[in-house]
Parts: C-alpha cells; sequence; structure tokens
C-alpha cells in the first residue's frame, strides 16, 4: 500500500501513466497491476464471497475491470461481467484486456445485480467527462439499490476525481471500498467523494518512482509530514519573546469567550506570551478569567495602534467575537503585527470586498496573514468564488488576496498564494461546537508568533486542532481544545527523554 502526501490530479495522473509508459513500463503492465490489485482487495475485505459481478465501462477503467474478472475467476470465483458497451467496441489496453477474459459477459441492462456477493464498479474512473446518464446512470442506481457491497475501481463511478464531487445532478455509485493507484486525488479525500469512497486503499502500479516527484505537484494530504520540519521547537537559550509574543482583539463585555478562546489557543500551542487587548469593561471580564494571559488596554483601532507601536506583537487575531470596529481593528493588525490571523466578523466586514481585504493585506507582501473562514464566511466574503471545488476555491481566494486561506469544514484546505494546498481528513464531526473556529485562529497565531511560515502554520494548527478533538472524544466542547492540544503537541514533537 502507498502511503504519501501528494494528491494526483486526473489529468496529473494521466500524464504520471504517460511518463511510466515513458519510462519502458507498458500500459497493458500498469493495467494488468491495477486490475490484480482489485482482485486482491476483493478477496481481502469479503474473503466468502463466491459470485462476483463485474460492470466494466467504455475505457481503462472497464480494462482494470478485466483484469480483476479474470484475476478472481482464476482463483475459483464465478465472475460475470455487466459490460456497458461490447467488449469489440473497446480500444487499447482495455480491448486486449476484454480479449483476455472467456468468461461470461451480459449486456448491463440484463444484469443480475442482486445475485452478486461482490460488485466491482469499473464503469467510470479518472475519464468521467460528464454526468452519468442513461444505462450507465441506470447501473449506479441498480447497484446502489441492490445493497451489495462494492468495490470501486479508483473512484465510485459518477464521482469526479478532482471536485470530490458528482458531475453535474448525475448520480455517483455509493462505495463499500475503493482501490486506487500511485496516488489518491483531491476527490477522495474532499467531500461527499471521501464518504461515497468507503475505505481507500492506493495500489502501487510499477509506477517508477521517479515520476510523481517529477510531476511538481501541490496539492497534499494535511498530514505532520508535510510541515512537522517546521514546527517551532523551543530553543534552551530561549525567553518568552522569542518565543513570540501573540495579542488578541477583543470583542465588547459580553463577547469576550471568542477572544479568550484564541488567547488560549495560542499559549498553549508555544506562543511564549499572549495578550488580549480591548475596552476596559471587556478587560474586567477577562481579568475573571485569565492568569498567565496578559490584558491590555485598547478601546478602538486607535488603542491598538499605539499598542502596536509601543512594543512587538509576533501574530494577532482579530475576528472572533469582535463585534464593532472590526475592520479598522483588522487594519490595524494588518500594519502592525509582524503576522495576522484574520477570522470570523471580518469577513462580515469585509463582505463583497474582498480586493479592499487583499489591498490591506498586500501593503506589505511579506508579512505572512492567514484568513480562517467557514463555508459561509467564504461565500459573503467572495461571492463570486463558486465555481469548482473547494479546492479551486480556496486557491482562488489564496491567490487573489496573497493571504494563506483554511477555508474549514470537515475537509478543511489550506491553500497558499504559490499554489500549494493541504486537505484535512482527520477531524472528527464533534469539532462542529460553538468557539471551535476561535480556538483554530488561536491555533494559527501561536504558532505564526513562534516563526513558522504561514502555510505550514496554517496546516499544523488545522491538523492539530482535528486531532486534538479526535483525542477528546464525546462531549467535547471548544474550551476542551487547548487543554488536549499539548498531547498532541507531545506527539509530534516526541516525548522528552527521560534522563
Ligand atoms: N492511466 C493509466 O495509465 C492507467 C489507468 N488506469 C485506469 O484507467 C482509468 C482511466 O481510463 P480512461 O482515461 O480511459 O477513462 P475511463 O474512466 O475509463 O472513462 C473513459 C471513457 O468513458 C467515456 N465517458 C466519460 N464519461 C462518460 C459518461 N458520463 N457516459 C458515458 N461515457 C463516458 C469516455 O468517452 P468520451 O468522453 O471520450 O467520449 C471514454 O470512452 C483510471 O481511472 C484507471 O482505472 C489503470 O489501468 C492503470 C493505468
Ligand atoms: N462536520 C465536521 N467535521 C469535522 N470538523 C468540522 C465539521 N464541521 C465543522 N468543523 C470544524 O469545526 C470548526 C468550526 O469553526 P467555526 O465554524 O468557525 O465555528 P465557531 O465560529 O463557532 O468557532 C472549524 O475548524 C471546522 O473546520
Ligand atoms: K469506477
Amino acid at each position: 500500500m502507498v502511503m504519501s502526501l501528494e494528491l494526483l490530479a486526473c489529468a496529473e495522473m494521466t500524464e504520471a501513466d504517460r511518463r511510466a509508459v515513458a519510462a519502458g513500463v507498458s500500459g497493458a503492465a500498469l493495467m494488468e497491476a491495477a486490475g490484480a490489485a482489485v482482485a486482491r482487495r476483493a478477496r481481502e475485505l469479503w474473503p466468502a464471497a463466491r459470485r462476483i459481478l463485474v460492470l466494466a465501462g467504455p475505457g481503462a477503467n472497464g480494462g482494470d475491470g478485466y483484469v480483476a474478472a479474470r484475476r478472481l475467476a482464476e482463483r475459483g470465483l464465478a465472475v460475470t461481467v455487466a459490460a456497458l458497451v461490447p467488449p469489440e467496441r473497446l480500444s487499447g489496453d482495455a480491448a486486449f484486456m476484454a480479449s483476455r477474459w472467456s468468461g461470461a459477459v451480459t449486456p448491463i441492462a440484463d444484469a443480475d445485480f442482486g445475485a452478486a456477493d461482490v460488485i466491482v464498479d469499473a464503469l467510470f474512473g479518472a475519464g468521467l467527462s460528464r454526468p452519468l446518464e442513461g444505462a450507465a446512470a441506470d447501473a449506479a442506481e441498480r447497484a446502489n439499490a441492490s445493497r451489495t457491497p462494492i468495490l470501486a475501481v479508483d473512484v465510485p463511478s459518477g464521482l469526479h476525481g478532482d471536485l470530490g464531487a458528482p458531475l453535474g445532478r448525475g448520480p455517483v455509485v455509493r462505495a463499500a471500498a475503493t482501490v486506487t493507484f500511485v496516488r489518491p486525488k483531491p476527490g477522495h479525500v474532499l467531500l461527499p467523494g471521501r464518504t461515497l469512497c468507503g475505505a481507500l486503499t492506493v495500489a502501487d502500479i510499477g509506477t517508477p518512482e521517479a515520476v510523481v516527484p517529477s510531476l511538481g505537484v501541490a496539492t497534499f494530504r494535511n498530514r505532520p509530514a508535510l510541515w512537522s520540519g517546521a514546527l517551532p521547537r523551543p530553543a534552551t537559550d530561549g525567553h518568552k519573546y522569542r518565543r513570540g509574543h501573540a495579542l488578541v482583539w477583543s470583542g465588547p463585555e459580553f463577547m469576550t469567550g471568542a477572544a479568550r478562546l484564541s488567547a488560549f489557543a495560542a499559549a498553549r500551542v508555544g506562543a511564549g506570551a499572549v495578550t488580549i487587548a480591548g475596552a476596559p469593561a471587556a478587560l474586567r471580564v477577562h481579568a475573571a478569567h485569565v492568569s498567565a494571559i496578559m490584558l491590555a488596554e485598547a478601546v478602538d483601532a486607535d488603542g491598538l495602534e499605539k499598542l502596536f507601536g509601543a512594543r512587538r506583537f509576533a501574530s494577532a487575531v482579530v475576528g472572533p467575537g469582535a463585534g464593532p470596529g472590526v475592520e479598522a481593528a483588522a487594519r490595524a493588525a494588518l500594519d502592525g503585527a509582524e503576522s495576522a490571523v484574520l477570522d470570523a466578523d471580518v469577513f462580515t466586514a469585509f463582505a463583497g470586498r474582498p480586493d479592499e481585504l487583499a489591498a490591506a493585506i498586500r501593503r506589505a507582501p511579506a508579512r505572512p496573514v492567514v484568513l480562517t473562514p467557514h463555508e459561509g464566511e467564504f461565500a459573503r466574503l467572495f461571492p463570486d468564488l463558486t465555481d469548482g471545488s473547494k479546492l479551486d476555491r480556496a486557491r482562488a481566494a489564496a491567490s487573489r488576496t496573497g493571504a494563506v486561506v483554511a477555508l474549514k469544514g470537515a475537509d478543511t484546505v489550506v491553500a497558499a498564494p504559490d499554489g500549494r494546498a493541504a486537505i484535512a481528513d482527520n477531524a472528527p464531526p464533534t469539532l462542529a461546537t460553538a468557539g471551535a473556529g476561535d480556538v483554530l485562529a488561536g491555533f494559527c497565531a501561536g504558532l505564526l508568533a513562534q516563526g513558522m511560515p504561514a502555510f505550514e502554520a496554517a496546516a499544523a494548527a488545522v491538523w492539530i486542532h482535528g486531532e486534538a478533538a479526535a483525542g477528546f472524544g464525546p462531549g467535547l466542547i471548544a474550551d476542551d481544545l487547548p487543554h488536549v492540544a499539548p498531547a498532541v503537541l507531545a506527539r509530534l514533537l516526541g516525548a522528552p527523554k527521560d534522563s
């Protein structure tokens, strides 16, 4: 099984195959290995299955299906191929593999979906170019209705490998498991694709090792290997300000919780000092709740500017529970702090004016900025960025604003203006709880304060956030997240030595 970070778009996958062939591996060898991996996985998952129905499409995905059919029949299983197009209409390697299948082939309309123990879905893979319709749509719907477990080849048919969603309004096969090849695609990780794939495995099909690194892939799974090298490690001769001083802008007295959640999160993830800035009435509320966190008066954006003028802040958070004056506070943070995390109310304040926010960000292009909108806030800020996948939209927002964008949800995408992007799949649904976003903003700010580059800091914050929630389990509230982050950090940084 392949374990790696890259996610290959369908076009990159096609190019990987082309380069593999150019390097001397035949297309038929790749297809043989792909079909063999599918057959192996079917036997591993359903060792008691006797009757297999292979749905074979018109392209190379169907070719993989004919290989799997042959391999499973060789093991003594009763295999029927239900073909979307007659085998004589196939071309290339798929035609060759169909010619090597000597078992039963039935037109897909006549297939008995209920009579199989396992269905292998080899209708369409990376070549899907339009919504399923006609006989293909019928087959997908009958396969789903049969309740027979489905093993998808490459992707569940109807799902677009880049989008993680069906093309148009066409149906999609709901797989119990999916075997893909070489590397996963974005659509295996983005929702709803991740759910429709079931259990995903990635098979090596003999693509030479140099091929994937030669592609210049910029999309990754959000895993520690992507950013752990940049994770801050406290220096022996460090002091608290060298570890980074983070500032959190607080809203008015009855909205102080959000700023505190951000502040605790920044501190727990390793900022050396954290100051909450706000109006006196708000600070009085904070004072009743915090000890290590410092408080500084800033009635409005002018007050914030004075604070930034008086001392160095390695990062600032503006947005969580911010209330009135948030736009001016965001501008002050962008001008005065060495890095900034903008969240929540900032996106409402700049609704429909992303270019004004971008202009404020680009006044100091080298200063790291992270934006952490959820889908609703994203739509408010960027009403015209509706096309493409969540990955495409986050990338477009990053390139437009010059900031790193963490577009939140169960499949949070972190995208950088240079085109890099990471998709997370480790957050449990219990993370959907009020205030969790404020904590994420604080994790980002705490890592930025310690000098972690913005893309790595945002990706690490998202992963740590998800991992903290998963580790806590049921009953999670946002207040718990900063407290469980140290256990996640301990795993990432390695346990301290005994002596
Ligand atoms: N690349 C490699 O080296 C390897 C690739 N491998 C395998 O190849 C798969 C990709 O193969 P592929 O490119 O042939 O595409 P595939 O998904 O079979 O479909 C293309 C056919 O479907 C048709 N078609 C499209 N949409 C349609 C629709 N809605 N309704 C009806 N028809 C539709 C389309 O017709 P067209 O759009 O061109 O008219 C074309 O005829 C990949 O997923 C993996 O499984 C492995 O063997 C390992 C090595
Ligand atoms: N279904 C889900 N599964 C996993 N994580 C989720 C899910 N829904 C939301 N999240 C995460 O929970 C957090 C919620 O943040 P946000 O919507 O800003 O809430 P709040 O404003 O209350 O803090 C985000 O980090 C988001 O990625
Ligand atoms: K498929």
